[in-house]
């Protein structure tokens, strides 16, 4: 079967990955029929919305490409079984969050979801199949995924891909559209090639061949974790510059800008910051230092743990800065925070820094009132109620969450959340940050007026002649 032109494409799993990548691929390709499935109901019916503000996640450009390839080629659906047995090639994009028991708890990457696509597969599929693992895997999943699919007896055969998915979020449409690589990761044999080159084929529709890489397996399951380690080690490096900087006063942008014009360092992914966030770096870098620690290799696994070290050090470092200069004390201060996502133009909040600058200063006692432009009151309650769980895991408190959550209150407009505050936090780099009247927000705050910008946006120069007194990273005073 794998010479033949794909035509019926069944992705499992429609969460940041699974819905804008297929999304694209049915724009790209209105010969293939895509469907996407999932056992949550309600992201599948937000998916099938009528009203595109409505889709399960706010990604730039995304609703534009779900309107033109929706009930035309794309579909949503919760009838897993049917989709998947229906389909030639079978995406697997469900959730690989860190394990929270057992062996490996909060290192390895938990492969419950992945295990149970490839039960099901296995349990449903009546002809020969393409499995693409889509999801951040640790090396050397498709051979288990492969034991599974091959040991059921009723002669399907399975051949199995790695084609692991390099879009951010903010970007991903674009990401998706104009990507620097896609890569694909298959066997050496003739069904291997072959199966690689239906893959192939579907992405040249759209992206020129030479940005097509093809690997062994193993070596692109491996590249995934590798790309993700490097990129957050760039952040977690200049955020250790951020530190010395403000120690002597040197500008850690001028000091990225100065490396970075170095064509071989790259002036790319070297933005000082309140540390870095999102569902992937951090649980990455955890499963390649247990994958490191598993084959004995525990100087490599000690080298990459430290970018996660230096990252909660940042984060740290940020939540302790504001309580020093609030006269060592944020009790009862009220702390304005602009922005909960974990970067901008996405609503996903998944280990964002503010979370953890929250709950430092919420330790403190301080009252938090937060704004973002995108994520839901709902989901930042949800944030903090789940961080202060896995806190009191660990450390009995004397303050149950129900009363810790009295001193949170989420605004929808900024200047409710600025009004007579001690302090300002910046915790996201939303562009709208940038545009506020901050001669208003001033003269409504309290006196000193201090803002703490975690992301190097605000125009120090102009805050300051306003009157307030600026906190930067990497800036010394
Ligand atoms: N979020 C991102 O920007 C990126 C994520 N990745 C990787 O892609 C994978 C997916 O990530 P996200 O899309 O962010 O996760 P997500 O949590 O947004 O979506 C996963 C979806 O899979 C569904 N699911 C789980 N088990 C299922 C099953 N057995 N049958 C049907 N549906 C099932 C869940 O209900 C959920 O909606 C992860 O391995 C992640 O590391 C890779 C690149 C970028
Ligand atoms: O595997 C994944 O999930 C994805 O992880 C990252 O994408 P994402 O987490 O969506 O967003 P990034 O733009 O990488 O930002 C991650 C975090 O680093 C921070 N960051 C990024 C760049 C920078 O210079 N400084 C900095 O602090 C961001 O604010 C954000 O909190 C990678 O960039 C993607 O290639 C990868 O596919």
């Amino acid at each position: 079967m794998n010479n033949k032109q794909i035509s019926n494409i069944c992705c499992i799993g429609a969460g940041y990955v699974g819905g804008p990548t297929m999304a694209m691929i049915a724009q790209k390709c209105p010969h293939i029929k895509v469907t996407v499935v999932d056992l949550n109901e309600q992201r599948i019916a937000d998916w099938n919305d009528a009203d595109l503000d409505k889709l399960p996640i706010y990604e730039p450009g995304l609703a534009d490409v779900v309107a033109e390839a929706r009930n035309r080629n794309l579909f949503f659906s919760t009838e897993v079984d049917q989709a998947i047995a229906d389909a030639q090639m079978i995406f697997i994009s469900v959730n690989t969050p860190t394990k929270t028991y057992g062996v490996g708890k909060g290192m390895a990457a938990d492969l419950k979801y992945i295990e149970l696509c490839a039960r099901q597969i296995a349990r449903v599929a009546k002809d020969d199949k393409i499995i693409v693992e889509k999801s951040t895997l640790p090396v050397r999943t498709a051979e288990a995924l492969s034991t599974i699919l091959n040991s059921t007896g009723n002669g399907v055969e399975f051949d199995i891909l790695s084609s692991p998915e390099f879009l951010a979020e903010g970007t991903a449409i674009n990401d998706l559209q104009v990507p620097d690589r896609v890569l694909i990761g298959g066997k050496d044999t003739e069904r291997g090639k072959a199966a690689m080159q239906a893959l192939v084929d579907v992405y040249a529709n759209w992206v020129p061949l030479e940005n097509i890489l093809t690997t062994r397996v193993w070596s692109s399951e491996l590249s995934k974790l590798t790309a993700n380690a490097f990129l957050a080690q760039r952040v977690s490096s200049i955020n250790a510059i951020s530190a010395l900087c403000e120690k002597t006063g040197a500008d850690v942008d001028e000091i990225s800008r100065a490396i970075g014009a170095d064509s071989r360092i790259g002036s790319k992914f070297l933005k000082a910051s309140v540390g870095f966030g999102g569902s992937c770096f951090q649980k990455d870098i955890l499963n390649l230092v247990y994958l490191c620690q598993h084959f004995n290799l525990p100087e490599v696994a000690a080298y990459w743990e430290q970018v996660i070290k230096m990252n909660d050090y940042q984060k740290h470092r940020f939540a302790k800065n504001i309580i020093d200069k609030l006269f060592n004390t944020v009790s009862g201060k009220k702390i304005a925070f602009l922005g909960w996502a974990f970067k901008k133009d996405t609503n996903d909040t998944r280990e964002s820094a503010a979370i953890y600058v929250a709950d430092e200063l919420l330790q403190d006692r301080a009252e938090i009132h937060i704004y973002d432009p995108k994520v839901t009151k709902e989901q930042i309650i949800k944030d903090i109620c789940h961080c202060e769980e896995e806190r009191r895991g660990n450390l009995p408190e004397s303050e149950t969450t129900k009363e810790l959550l009295k001193r949170v209150t989420i605004h929808s407009t900024p200047y409710a959340a600025m009004e007579n505050a001690h302090a300002i936090a910046i915790l996201t780099e939303w562009d709208e940050f940038k545009t506020y009247d901050w001669q208003k927000v001033y003269s409504e705050m309290l006196k000193p007026a201090f803002v703490f910008d975690g992301r190097n946006i605000a125009d120090k120069e102009e805050l300051t002649t306003v009157g307030f007194d600026v906190y930067n990273i990497g800036k010394g005073k």
